[in-house]
């Protein structure tokens, strides 16, 4: 008995550093996949992301910066639809792959950045991070829900859909996943799912100050969880991120995006984050790519704590400044 209670607290103890404290060193995952989908280009997201200049930014932070590059993903010669869905093998596989390489990321003690790639990569890399971390909670930044099932699909798209999956898969392996919250356009199955939910509407009406409020209050009042952040760069208006395949007008200003990213790195609980749906084959101009690969940067920038002024977020100058202040 005596050993078990040692074993498990020793279990439980490495479980813990594992999943907290994860600003110490950064991991850098490419996922160049894009069969959630049928349009090409999504693939070259991760190159158009690094060429923007990523690692060198995160540099300038305060951790060391593992660039593990691209994961390969297999051809599959025979991926025949399933009723509506395109490519369901090769979805699968690929998640599969993402899952382990987030999964050991992660219990590496790295904060993992994941660059899609389309969102149907969001599954294996939840799946990856879950497994690690049961007790995570996800913030998903998106102009979609991306809670379509095959049946309900317009598309058929599984990268419409990995929510979905997420719920149905994970539930009874990972029953603490039920934490969720999404900033998308409104959908009533989120609401009868108890998923907190908030539309740009909401951001107009609220503003997004109160929103993150709201949202992280929701998430970790009372218990403080990892944070995985799935980032669909559609989620930005398209003046701002034109080159993805399924822009919507009116989406979230740079300052609303950054305000989001600063927040979340703000809890000190970010532990994986996706950056997904950058497509250099869909910009109107190189020019078009360029904008859309650099607010990539600086919203993965921002999550892992830069300022607005360029530099790490200094909090113990913070502080200072505070008691200083206080003291006048
Ligand atoms: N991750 C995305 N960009 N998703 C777009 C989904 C669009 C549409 N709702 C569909 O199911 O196909
Ligand atoms: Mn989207
Ligand atoms: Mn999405």
């Amino acid at each position: 008995m005596a050993l078990r209670g040692t074993l498990s607290r020793l279990l439980r103890t490495q479980f813990s550093t594992t999943c907290q404290n994860r600003t110490h060193s950064v991991a850098v995952l490419g996922a160049p996949f894009s069969k959630g989908q049928k349009r090409r280009g999504v693939e070259h997201g991760p190159k158009a992301i690094r060429d923007a200049g990523l690692i060198e930014r995160l540099s300038n932070l305060d951790y060391p910066v593992h660039d593990f590059g691209d994961l390969s993903f297999q051809n599959l010669d025979k991926d025949e639809p399933y009723m509506q869905v395109p490519f369901p093998r090769s979805v699968g596989r690929a998640n599969k792959l993402l899952s382990e390489a987030v999964g050991s990321a992660v219990a590496s003690g790295h904060t993992t950045v994941m660059l899609g790639g389309d969102h149907s990569l969001a599954i294996g890399s939840v799946e990856g991070h879950a497994r690690q971390c049961p007790d995570l909670c996800l913030i998903w930044v998106d102009a979609h829900a991306d809670i379509n099932t095959p049946l309900t699909s317009p598309s058929g798209n599984l990268h419409g859909q990995s929510v979905a999956f997420m719920l149905k898969e994970l539930q009874n392996k990972v029953r603490q996943l039920t934490h969720f919250t999404v900033l998308s356009p409104h959908s009533d199955i989120l609401k009868e799912l108890g998923i907190q939910c908030f539309t740009m509407r909401d951001i107009d009406r609220l503003g997004i100050q109160r929103v993150m409020e709201v949202t992280l209050d929701h998430l970790l009042s009372r218990k403080q969880r990892p944070i995985h952040l799935s980032f669909d760069i559609d989620a930005m208006d398209p003046s701002l991120a034109p080159a993805t395949g399924t822009p919507v007008n009116g989406g979230l200003t740079y300052r609303e995006g950054i305000w989001i990213t600063e927040e979340i790195h703000n809890t000190g609980l970010l532990s994986v984050m996706d950056l997904v749906e950058v497509n250099p084959v869909l910009g109107a101009s190189r020019e078009a790519v360029e904008v859309t690969a650099s607010l990539a940067v600086d919203i993965i920038a921002s999550s892992l704590g830069q300022s607005r002024q360029g530099g790490p977020i200094a909090q113990t100058q913070t502080l200072k400044d505070d008691t200083e202040q206080l003291r006048l």
